[in-house]
């Protein structure tokens, strides 16, 4: 998978690239980056990529053609159009399910924004996609740009070692996880459930399955809405 990413502090994604996993998906050729800095692509004297509202208020505006003329620069191969991801509150909500759509894709580019906003011709002329990671403002695309690239680089296919991980994600089931004990057996009087120790594999996975769906229905009710149920499972639901 190719991955440009459009923004004015390439240095901000350095560390994000260094953690394991991205790593080695790097070094493994599963994933090229590269940054594009718009600021190299601006067309006035002053480097400006921002400017003043049209209609006045307050904040400034990033230009269109800077991000234009820095898409233009990005050599695209003629198959595969690329997914052009403007991370922006505006955006839809990101969700593992668009996670797993954006890990089929060959090439994702992303425009990581400041200021008050997009030139709204960068929305209409440019952007297949919005993003927003949550219903909060940042001061920049790059932290949300960051997110999308974890979440979807481990999906592809040999980056993550057991790709058993990530089918069981926790949201790959549309549940939460069912919690997670390891060594020792028992820890300042904290003991691991007996069913997990037991070797039943059947009655350890009704188990896991049990507590996801409660703790799911616990914390988010709303996940449950497009979820279908065995007669059973609605049993333990009421309890
Ligand atoms: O703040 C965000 O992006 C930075 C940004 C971009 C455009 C205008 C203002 C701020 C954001 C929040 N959730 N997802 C993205």
């Amino acid at each position: 998978m190719k991955v440009d990413i459009l923004t004015l502090f390439p240095e901000m994604f350095e560390g994000v690239f260094q953690s394991s996993i991205l790593k080695k998906a790097i070094d493994q050729n599963f994933l090229q980056y590269h940054y594009i800095n718009f600021r190299d692509y601006t067309d006035n004297k002053h480097n400006k990529v921002d400017d003043y509202p049209y209609g006045g208020g307050a904040g400034m505006v990033l230009k269109p053609q800077p991000i234009f003329d820095a898409i233009a620069s990005i050599e695209k191969e003629e198959t595969v159009k690329p997914r052009i991801i403007l991370m922006c509150p505006q955006g839809e909500p990101y969700t593992q399910r668009k996670a797993e759509e954006l890990a089929k894709e060959d090439h994702l580019i992303f425009i990581c924004g400041h200021y008050e906003g997009y030139d709204e011709r960068i929305r209409t002329g440019l952007a297949t996609d919005e993003i927003s990671i949550g219903d909060y403002v940042l001061t920049g695309g790059e932290l949300g740009a960051m997110v999308v690239i974890d979440s979807v680089v481990r999906l592809i296919p040999g980056v993550l070692g057991n790709d058993t991980s990530a089918v069981e994600d926790s949201f790959s089931t549309g549940l939460l996880e069912h919690p997670h004990y390891t060594r020792p057996a028992e820890f300042r009087g904290m003991k691991v459930p007996d069913v997990l120790l037991s070797g039943n594999h059947a009655h350890i996975d009704t188990w896991r399955r049990k507590q996801a769906l409660k703790r799911t229905f616990l914390r988010r009710p709303d996940l449950l809405e497009n979820q279908s149920f065995s007669v059973e499972e609605k049993e333990w639901l009421k309890q």
